[in-house]
């Protein structure tokens, strides 16, 4: 069996980990174990959260990738068929229910590992408690809350407004999840949200915390929720009291940078009355544990996301999953609750509508706001994005084709020979020149990262001449031979000269930089190289390029690390060919980061393949929370 995942390994279809963790864990066990080990490893390491026993069939083995080999695997192991699986599962030493510190669980049909199991069973558990406890929850004088509602949400529109309602939803609850597309009013909603709560505390203080997974989020909440308080007519008592920092989720809780432990935790917790965590979607199913492990009983957390984006590269997509109960609506007793503070007419369901009381609590915390406010009916962009994220690759492609040029905002170019490459690289070239110029006319480190991220080229590989690593190394030499780039200062093999962009790929709390955060290099007064960040408050620091922790040339981004940000004009390459990767949430969430220009390198084919392929994430949470 070891051999056969040794042949795995080399035909790239498990990771070093997978073969290793088999190797450590079942060394002394039967090959169907050792099987199941590198599965399960190789299965987490792509995100998912479990390995549901109908998943270990050969077809299904590295994804239906190398037939011959999952045959052979399988043959290995015995031929198993799924009572065999689940009789080795349940008389073996490895494998138990939870309660000893087993390597690997199993519950129902669903193989886990011990940590992901654990971590599952927090989410739900928090979940369901605090979904649960709105019911005992102080229940708020329902008439001041409605009045002041009704002064913040203002609308002559004669729809439901679901900004107010997800208000309503997130004031009167313990925990709630807000959704929505980008424009949809997320930080609008937030920002009303937050003077409502103030309100209506009066004179207590409310400790209250914004947080989101990555710097450039918090940068991004930071700032749109200073737009959004300036448009609401705050007394300057309010304005005081309402949080105008948000940072990331690592640094709340006062994460270690190498290790797992976190200063705030279970025995320690956060000092918060009120959490809000935006961009939800990105952050995993540990960190989500971590989390919910250092909140205090009393507080109160508001989850803001977009369920539809891409999940978080780590495992789990609890946003997402959760999302789904999105579609069945409240309950009767809350909507009328609802009702009574917004003054509209939602619809309630009874009880028996929903798998379970606890489900039926949940969807009570959960709001959808799907009114787009940035993106009108002349926008490519957000026509696109909607094409998309439901599946309509005709509609996508007409969008894109756009005989009528009616979308000035959006631009679809082919990517399948070496002429059309190089139309990518000059295209480039001329994107990049204004923040080049800026810097031969010696501008503030400020004004330079300003303009370099108006554009981002964005990409779904990191390998390849269409991923990361290939497009970096032509967009530097390509910048070099157009005179953009000092020849002399050699801009190749990862070596610094001013002009290159870089971007973190791991958290450094004590430089404060973390996963994600964008820097420039730049020589400072005294003739030094050093990268210069600018964070959530605005402020710009530099430091040493020797001095930075794992990080990468950031001419390109992965679609994965453009998470949370926003450009105003976005492009972006998928591969000439299709691979698993590129799904219908990477291209919805590289449209979704464009503000103003979208520029999408692609064959017809390979963008056809992505729209149709959503991804899927195995977890137990939803099949959880309906046997809860
Ligand atoms: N009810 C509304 N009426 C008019 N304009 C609105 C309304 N809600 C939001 N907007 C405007 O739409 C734009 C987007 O709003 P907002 O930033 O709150 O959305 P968002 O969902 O947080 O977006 P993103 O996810 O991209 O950050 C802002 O300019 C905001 O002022």
């Amino acid at each position: 069996m070891m051999g056969l995942l040794n042949q795995a390994l080399d035909q790239k279809l498990l990771r070093f980990l997978d073969v290793q963790f088999a190797q450590i864990i079942a060394a002394h066990h039967s090959p169907l174990l050792q099987l199941a080990c590198a599965l399960l490893s190789s299965d987490a390491g792509a995100g998912h959260v479990c390995l549901p026993l109908a998943r270990l069939a050969p077809e299904y083995f590295f994804d239906g990738r190398h037939p011959e080999l999952a045959e052979a695997l399988w043959q290995a192991a015995g031929k198993p068929n799924k009572n065999a699986w689940l009789n080795a599962f349940q008389s073996s030493s490895l494998v138990g229910e939870g309660t000893s510190p087993t390597p690997l669980v199993l519950e129902k049909e669903r193989l886990y590992l011990q940590r992901m199991w654990k971590n599952e069973g927090q989410v739900i558990q928090f979940i369901s408690d605090y979904s649960l406890e709105k019911m005992t929850y102080h229940k708020k004088d329902e008439c001041r809350l409605k009045q002041i509602l009704d002064q913040l949400f203002t609308s002559n529109e004669s729809d439901i407004n679901f900004q107010k309602v997800a208000a309503a939803v997130a004031i009167t609850s313990k925990v709630a999840i807000i959704s929505g597309g980008p424009g949809t009013g997320k930080t609008t909603t937030v920002a009303k949200l937050l003077t409502a709560l103030i309100r209506l505390a009066g004179e207590r203080t409310l400790r209250i915390e914004l947080a989101a997974p990555t710097g450039k989020a918090a940068v991004r909440l930071t700032q749109s929720l200073g737009n959004a308080y300036r448009e609401l007519s705050l007394s300057a008592g309010e304005s005081r009291r309402l949080p105008e920092k948000a940072c990331t989720l690592h640094r709340l809780l006062g994460a270690y940078s190498k290790g797992h432990q976190s200063r705030y935790h279970k025995n320690n917790p956060l000092d918060l009355d009120v959490l809000v965590v935006d961009e939800a979607s990105m952050v995993d199913l540990p960190m989500l544990a971590r989390l919910i492990d250092a909140l205090p009983n009393s507080a109160q957390v508001i989850f803001l996301g977009d369920r539809d984006q891409l999940a978080s590269v780590e495992a789990g997509s609890v946003l997402g999953e959760i999302g789904r109960f999105l579609s069945l609506g409240y309950s009767t007793s809350r909507a009328e609750e609802l009702n009574r503070l917004t003054g509209y007419d939602l619809k309630g369901h009874p009880i028996e509508h929903f798998p379970n009381l606890c489900v039926a609590h949940v969807c009570d915390q959960l709001c959808l706001l799907n009114k787009n406010y940035r993106f009108d009916k002349k926008s490519g962009i957000g026509e696109l994005a909607q094409a998309v994220n439901s599946g309509e690759h005709h509609k996508a492609h007409s969008i894109l084709r756009d005989v009528n040029k009616k979308y000035v905002d959006i631009r679809q170019h082919a990517l399948s020979d070496a002429k059309d490459y190089q139309k990518l690289l000059k295209d480039c070239v001329a994107a990049y020149q204004p923040y080049l110029e800026l810097i031969k006319q010696g501008k503030d480190p400020e004004t330079i990262l300003h303009a370099f991220n108006r554009y981002q080229l964005l990409c779904a590989l990191r390998t390849g001449s269409f991923g990361l690593e290939g497009l970096n190394t032509q967009i530097e030499k390509t910048l070099c031979h157009s005179g953009l780039l000092s020849l002399s200062q050699k801009p190749f093999n990862n070596s610094w000269y001013s002009g290159r962009p870089i971007m973190i790929e791991c958290n450094d709390s004590s430089l404060g930089l973390f996963n994600g955060d964008l820097g420039m290099t730049l020589y400072d007064h005294s003739g030094a190289l050093r990268v210069y960040f600018q964070f959530s408050d605005g402020h710009i620091k530099s430091v040493q390029p020797n001095r930075l922790p794992a990080h990468s040339t950031a001419y390109a981004m992965t679609v994965h690390k453009s998470q949370g940000s926003e450009f105003e004009h976005t492009a972006l390459v998928l591969p000439d060919h299709f691979t698993p990767i590129v799904t219908r949430e990477l291209v919805y969430t590289a449209i979704t980061r464009a503000r103003q220009k979208l520029t999408l390198y692609s064959t017809d084919k390979v963008l056809n393949h992505a729209i149709l392929t959503p991804t899927q994430r195995r977890s137990g949470l939803v099949a959880r929370l309906k046997s809860f």
